[in-house]
């Protein structure tokens, strides 16, 4: 079944990953450019999130994980941990409380999943494959990447100011800079 696309406003939101390996790196590395505050709780803590929490842009909690670690001002967690019983226990608590929930290991887990983004200033494309295959959302994004049409956040900047004052001369600027794309 396919998942429907929403685009979120994580500023200052509690977000909470349980783990600290590679997966989980890759998880706050994604997420970090919305600007949510980031807590990262696990028992062993890799080299790269170290980095992260000694340059200030994460918080970090070195301890095992207990229920009290989610709390009902969390937004979002994500569950890291290289334990499937544990994902369980973690996304079933989340539930009860209206967490939303990521967890790496099995989509039954999960109340959302992650998409292999394209994040260039206003401009975000997400994909999934509805979980079926995360490496061809990866290749599709470096495919995408290869063929987006240069500058397009010039146009996003031109079309923001004129769409309030001037619907027609914004959509010639669209139509424009489309066909020009082409050639
Ligand atoms: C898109 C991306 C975003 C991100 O992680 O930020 C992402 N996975 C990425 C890569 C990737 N993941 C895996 C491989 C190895 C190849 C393979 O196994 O296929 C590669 C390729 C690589 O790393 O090169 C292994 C894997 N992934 C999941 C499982 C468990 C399962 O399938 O049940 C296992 C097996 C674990 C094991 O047992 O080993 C599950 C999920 N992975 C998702 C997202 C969600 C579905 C998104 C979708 O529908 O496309 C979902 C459901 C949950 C979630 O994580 O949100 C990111 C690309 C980022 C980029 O663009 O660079
Ligand atoms: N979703 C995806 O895209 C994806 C991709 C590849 C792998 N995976 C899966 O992700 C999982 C994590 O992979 P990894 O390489 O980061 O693993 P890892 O072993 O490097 O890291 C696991 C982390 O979980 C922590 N942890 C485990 N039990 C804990 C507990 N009780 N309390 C607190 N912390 C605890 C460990 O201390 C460690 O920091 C694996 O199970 C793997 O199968 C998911």
């Amino acid at each position: 079944m396919a998942y429907f696309p929403i685009f979120v406003d994580l500023k200052d939101k509690n977000v909470v990953i349980i783990g600290a390996g590679d997966i989980a790196y890759r998880k706050v590395e994604v997420l970090l450019p919305f600007h949510p505050k980031i807590t990262v709780i696990a028992k062993k803590v890799n080299e790269k999130i170290k980095e992260l929490f000694f340059s200030k842009k994460i918080d970090l909690k070195i301890k095992q994980f207990d229920e009290n670690d989610i709390q009902q001002d969390h937004f979002l967690v994500v569950v890291a941990v290289d334990d499937l019983e544990l994902q369980k226990r973690i996304s079933q608590i989340c539930s009860k409380k209206n967490i939303l929930v990521n967890s790496v290991d099995s989509k039954e887990y999960c109340s959302f999943i992650f998409g292999s983004i394209i994040h260039d200033g206003d401009l975000v494309i997400g994909i999934n494959t509805s979980s079926k295959a995360p490496a061809v959302s990866k290749a599709l994004k470096a495919y995408l990447m290869q063929r987006l049409p240069k500058n397009i956040e010039n146009l996003i900047e031109k079309v923001s100011k004129l769409r309030k004052i001037d619907t027609k001369n914004m959509q010639i600027e669209i139509k424009k800079f489309f066909n020009d794309a082409k050639n």
